[in-house]
C-alpha cells in the first residue's frame, strides 16, 4: 500500500514539474485515476466542492496567478511547485516536508518580536472586510512584530513557514485549493495550523492560521479581526 502512495505522490511531482514548464495542464486526466477532484476551475463551473474521506484531489493549477503549481492529495500529501525558483516542494504524511530534497523545519523562534508573518490582502473588496483586514494587519505589525512579508500566493507563504523563513502566515478569503497542499507541508515540518479565531482550522471556512509553533499563532491571534467568508462547501446561492 506504501508503495502505491510513493507511485501516486512520484507522478503528481512529475506532472507539477511539466505544468511549471509549459503553464497549463496539458491532460488534466492525470489527476482522475482512482479520486475524487476539487478543483478551482472546476468549481468555478458549477461542479461541487464537498469534502468526503475518500480519496480527493484538491488542485489549484495556478496559485498567486502567476507562476505558481500547488496541488494536494489531501492529509496524505502535497505538491507546490515554485516554478521561477525551481522548487518543488513535497510533503508526505508522517514522512516529513522537502524542498528539492532536502528536510523541511519551521523556525525554532519564540519571540513574536522577533518573528517575520506573511499575509495577503486576498481578492475580498468589500469595504467592511478591507477596514478589517488593514485593522488586523495593523495591530500585527504593531505587536510589533519584526517584519511582514506577502508572496502573492497562499501555497507559497505556507511553504515559507514550513521552510523557516517566516514564523507564521494568516489570511481570510483563501479556499480549500490555495491551502490544501501547502497547509500539510507546515505540520510536516514540525508546525501547527488552526482557525484564525484559535480554533480547530476547518479547512472548507477560508480561514487560516500557520505558524512555527502554538505560543507564536495564539499572540497572532488576539490581534486579528476575524469575519466570515461564505464556506467553500456552502451550497450554491439561489437566483
Ligand atoms: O491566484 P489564486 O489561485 O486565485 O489564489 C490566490 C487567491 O486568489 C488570493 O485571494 C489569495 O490572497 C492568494 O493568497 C491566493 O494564493
Ligand atoms: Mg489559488
Ligand atoms: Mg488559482
Amino acid at each position: 500500500m506504501a508503495e502505491q502512495w510513493q507511485d501516486v505522490l512520484d507522478h503528481a511531482v512529475a506532472v507539477a514539474q511539466k505544468a511549471g514548464k509549459v503553464g497549463l495542464l496539458e491532460n488534466p486526466d492525470y489527476f482522475i485515476p482512482l479520486v475524487l477532484f476539487i478543483g478551482e476551475e472546476s468549481v468555478a463551473a458549477g461542479e461541487p466542492c464537498d469534502l468526503t474521506d475518500e480519496p480527493t484531489w484538491i488542485i489549484d493549477p495556478i496559485d498567486g496567478t502567476t507562476n505558481f503549481f500547488p496541488l494536494a492529495f489531501l492529509l496524505i500529501m502535497g505538491v507546490v511547485y515554485s516554478c521561477l525558483e525551481d522548487k518543488m516542494f513535497v510533503a508526505r504524511r508522517g514522512k516529513g516536508a522537502f524542498c528539492n530534497g532536502k528536510q523541511l523545519r519551521v523556525s525554532d523562534q519564540k519571540d513574536i518580536h522577533c518573528s517575520i508573518v506573511a499575509t495577503e490582502f486576498g481578492s475580498n473588496r468589500d469595504g467592511g472586510a478591507v477596514e478589517k483586514i488593514f485593522s488586523s494587519l495593523r495591530k500585527v505589525v504593531c505587536l510589533p512584530v519584526h517584519g511582514v512579508r506577502g508572496a502573492g500566493s497562499a501555497a507559497i507563504n505556507l511553504c515559507l513557514v514550513a521552510s523557516g523563513c517566516v514564523e507564521a502566515y494568516y489570511e481570510i478569503g483563501v479556499h480549500v485549493w490555495d491551502v490544501a497542499a501547502g497547509a500539510l507541508m507546515v505540520t510536516e515540518a514540525g508546525g501547527v495550523l488552526m482557525d484564525v479565531e484559535g480554533g480547530a482550522l476547518d479547512m472548507m471556512s477560508r480561514r487560516i492560521l500557520a505558524a512555527n509553533n502554538r505560543h507564536i499563532a495564539e499572540q497572532i491571534v488576539g490581534q486579528i479581526q476575524a469575519f466570515t467568508p461564505q464556506r467553500d462547501d456552502a451550497p450554491p446561492q439561489q437566483q
